[in-house]
């Protein structure tokens, strides 16, 4: 009861900042290469051996992919991937008050306040901070102004990754998203084949279409309906897209225009990361 108190009470910018840098702190900043991508450079990543702590941030409209790529770079540089929209629907599907109050908003698609994410954020640090974890790949956050300003206070972010997608096509992946209820994985039915359109290239998506054992269980996100995911596009142009001029003013951006579907954007996206033989760096030097 005490903790959901302290998670409802409003708090003020600067005990949000005590907090947040509180499970920081043993998240050493990452001494990630020159990510000059003001000179259009590509990322140097000049440590193969795996002894820094990558900080980085996905950016992206909903249903460009964020989770889908966050996770496969999370494996591949072995940090955690953090989506505080995985930690909103933990907190969704636990009852009590908050949760109805989640539950209201997210529905919506509206953005839960910056005090309730900095918090629910602040645990899952913690939590990973007590098994060892360091570095991260955050996804879905920041999300305003106001989130990475508090960020910016509390650590160093090395790279800002801005995937993106022609806004049809988010609206169909978003509609064909599915959960395994059981195994928690996510898959898509979408069969994407949008045309060439006001110059913008023709796009094509295969499903991505889950195990036997995993079809009978699919679940849809009470948010990926398309009222709904008009109004997360709608919110994420007003608030979201600001953030994407904070971290381009400071040079940490590398914009991502996803070419179609995971085989063809994955090897694409190591290659802008400069990442294609990083696997075979780490192990030469292991
Ligand atoms: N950083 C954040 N700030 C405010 N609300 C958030 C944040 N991250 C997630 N949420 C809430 O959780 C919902 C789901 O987030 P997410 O899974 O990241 O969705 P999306 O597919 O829209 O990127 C959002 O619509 C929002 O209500």
């Amino acid at each position: 009861m005490a903790a959901l108190t302290r998670l409802l009470k409003p708090s003020s910018s600067s005990s949000i900042t005590f907090l947040f840098r509180r499970s920081l702190s043993s998240t050493t900043t990452a001494v990630v290469s020159d990510i000059e991508s003001q000179h259009n450079q590509r990322p140097n990543f000049s440590d193969p051996k795996g002894s820094r702590n990558f900080q980085w941030v996905f950016l992206g409209c909903p249903g460009v992919g964020k989770g889908t790529y966050a996770s496969r770079l999370s494996t591949l540089l072995g940090v955690p991937h953090i989506a505080t929209g995985d930690l909103v629907r933990e907190e969704l599907s636990s009852s009590g008050p908050l949760s109805r109050q989640l539950a209201e908003i997210v529905n919506q698609g509206k953005l839960v306040s910056d005090e309730i994410i900095f918090n629910l954020l602040s645990k899952r640090l913690e939590a990973g901070e007590s098994k060892g974890e360091s570095g991260f790949i955050l996804d879905g956050f920041p999300r305003t102004i106001r989130q990475a300003e508090i960020l910016d206070e509390v650590t160093e972010i090395d790279l800002v990754v801005n995937l993106k997608l022609r806004e049809d096509v988010l609206v169909e992946k978003c509609l064909g998203r599915r959960i395994c209820s059981q195994c928690g994985k996510g898959f898509n039915v979408a069969s994407i084949n949008a045309k060439e359109e006001n110059g913008r290239p023709a796009m094509s998506m295969a499903p991505l279409l889950p195990p036997s054992h995993c079809s009978t269980k699919l679940i849809t996100r009470a948010d990926d309906t398309e009222h709904v995911v008009k109004e997360r596009l709608r919110v994420y142009q007003e608030k979201s897209q600001p953030v994407e001029d904070f971290y381009r003013e400071q040079g940490k951006i590398m914009e991502f225009d996803l070419p179609g579907g995971i085989p063809e954007s994955w090897p694409k996206l190591l290659e802008a990361l400069n990442l294609e033989d990083y696997e075979v760096k780490r192990s030469a030097v292991a």
